[in-house]
């Protein structure tokens, strides 16, 4: 059973069996479902309403995975058969459904973890949502590297006309239909979304204020990722990114005259280091390339908004009609994790992968690698082990603690 026995002993107090994971994304499933393989049960507390709410509710339509399926298998069951090489973001969600389902992994939705303090006179965590308080002796935050939208603060763009919208908000370019929109961000998100936007006949301006390394999504028939992750285990990391770039400047041409200049360092040293993510091309630079894509390359982007329109940097003016932030996210641990300086201000934990799973005073951290999915699998498989080994079903809960705990 993937569910935790829950001892109740009023309205606001609960003593949890096991550990508390807060969000039942990827990162929280795939722990839980370790946990229950290694015979320790869990609860999961997730603020929204369903299970994986970023890519139930803050993704874009038209999204598929963009590495392959077998780098974005959780733990323990893999992906069916009949999946193709990159599921969508349905079928993404329905292997999720079913992945909780065949751990009988039941989160207690509608939760929002609002603050965690470890009690350092009874030794547990006191993790309070809007309901309850939940106490247990360790704790996993599992709340995502892109857990709140980045909204930049552009002056005058609360007195902008038309509509603005964060990426995590964007579903398809239906209500964008001929209108010039500009995409503000050069991610991954940023260029899905303004292909999205030309086959629906708008005309999107994309912002580009930095360097950014573009890769093919394949090379030659195999995933660009696939190839990286095959090098990396005999060549040193340079040599790998730059057979990388020679491949890429060959498929995709120099990127430079179009306005997406390159980043000095290599696309996986750049992830690795600052987590950046390389964009993986499926289709937005050639649509760049034949001028259907606009981009606006300006050294620290948008200075003002007006009422219709955007004023650059360079002095620049631009007339549009909407506005698409494909500002990026950011994680929000620092909000509701107190006392604790395991975390840095950004919400990531200081130590580094691969040792940053595991803080003190049974505090552990999945999903927070800047290595997508792969990353959350290496950190669940390791959190459960580790708590595996001071599990003592026996005394577990006893109920003086739930006396002692009692809630004032
Ligand atoms: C558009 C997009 C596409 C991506 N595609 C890929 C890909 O193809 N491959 C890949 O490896 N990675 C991809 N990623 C990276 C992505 O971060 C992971 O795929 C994955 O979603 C991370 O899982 P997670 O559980 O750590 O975080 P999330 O999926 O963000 O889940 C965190 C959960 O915590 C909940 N939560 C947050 N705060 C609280 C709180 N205070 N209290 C209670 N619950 C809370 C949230 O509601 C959410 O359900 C993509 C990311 C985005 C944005
Ligand atoms: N198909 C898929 O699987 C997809 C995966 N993803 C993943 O989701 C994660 C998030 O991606 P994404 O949403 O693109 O976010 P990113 O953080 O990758 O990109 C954010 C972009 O916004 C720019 N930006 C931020 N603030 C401003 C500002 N004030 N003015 C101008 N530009 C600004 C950044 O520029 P700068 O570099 O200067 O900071 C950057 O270009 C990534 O890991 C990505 O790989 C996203 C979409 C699709
Ligand atoms: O899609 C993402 O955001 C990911 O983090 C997946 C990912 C992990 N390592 C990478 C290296 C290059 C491109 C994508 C990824």
């Amino acid at each position: 059973m993937g569910s935790s026995k829950l001892h109740q002993n009023d309205a606001n107090c609960v003593w949890v069996d096991g550990p508390i994971i807060v969000g039942a994304g990827p990162s929280g499933l795939a722990t839980s479902a370790c946990l229950t393989q290694q015979g320790v049960p869990s609860l999961i507390l997730e603020k929204s309403d369903c299970l994986a709410s970023l890519w139930q509710l803050r993704t874009y339509d038209r999204l598929k995975l963009h590495l392959p399926k077998q780098f974005c298998e959780l733990p323990l069951l893999g992906f069916p058969h009949n999946f193709p090489k990159y599921p969508t973001q349905h079928q993404f969600i329905s292997y999720l459904e079913s992945y909780a389902g065949h751990f009988s992994i039941q989160p207690r939705f509608n939760q929002a973890v609002q603050s965690a303090d470890y009690d350092h006179i009874l030794g547990f965590w006191r993790v309070k949502t809007q309901d309850s308080e939940y106490i247990s002796r360790w704790l996993i935050t599992a709340t995502g590297e892109n857990a709140e939208p980045v909204i930049p603060d552009i002056p005058g763009i609360n007195k902008f006309n038309g509509s603005v919208v964060h990426t995590s908000s964007y579903k398809s370019g239906s209500e964008f239909k001929n209108q010039r929109v500009l995409v503000i961000g050069c991610g991954n998100s940023g260029m899905e979304v303004s292909l999205d936007l030309c086959r629906y006949n708008a005309i999107p301006h994309m912002v580009v204020r930095n360097t950014v390394h573009v890769l093919p999504r394949e090379m030659f028939g195999f995933s660009t990722f696939g190839i990286a992750m095959a090098l990396i285990k005999w060549f040193p990391l340079w040599l790998v990114d730059k057979f990388l770039l020679l491949v890429a400047n060959f498929i995709l041409g120099n990127t430079d005259q179009v306005g997406l200049r390159r980043p000095k360092t290599g696309p996986i040293e750049l992830k690795n280091v600052t987590g950046k993510t390389p964009v993986l091309d499926v289709g937005a630079l050639s649509q760049i390339k034949s001028g259907e894509i606009k981009v606006f390359q300006v050294m620290e982007g948008v200075k003002e908004i007006t009422g219709n329109g955007a004023k650059f940097m360079d002095g620049r003016e631009k007339e549009i009609d909407s506005i698409i932030l494909a500002t990026g996210y950011k994680s929000n641990v620092p909000t509701w994790l107190k006392g604790c300086d395991f975390f840095n201000k950004d919400g990531m934990p200081k130590t580094p992968f691969p040792n940053g799973w595991k803080a003190e005073k049974g505090l552990y951290t999945v999903g927070f690698t800047r290595r997508g999915l792969l990353g959350t699998a290496s950190d669940a498989v390791k959190i459960a082990r580790d708590i595996a080994r001071q599990w003592r079903p026996n005394d577990s809960c006893s109920n003086s603690h739930v006396i002692l705990l009692k809630e004032t």
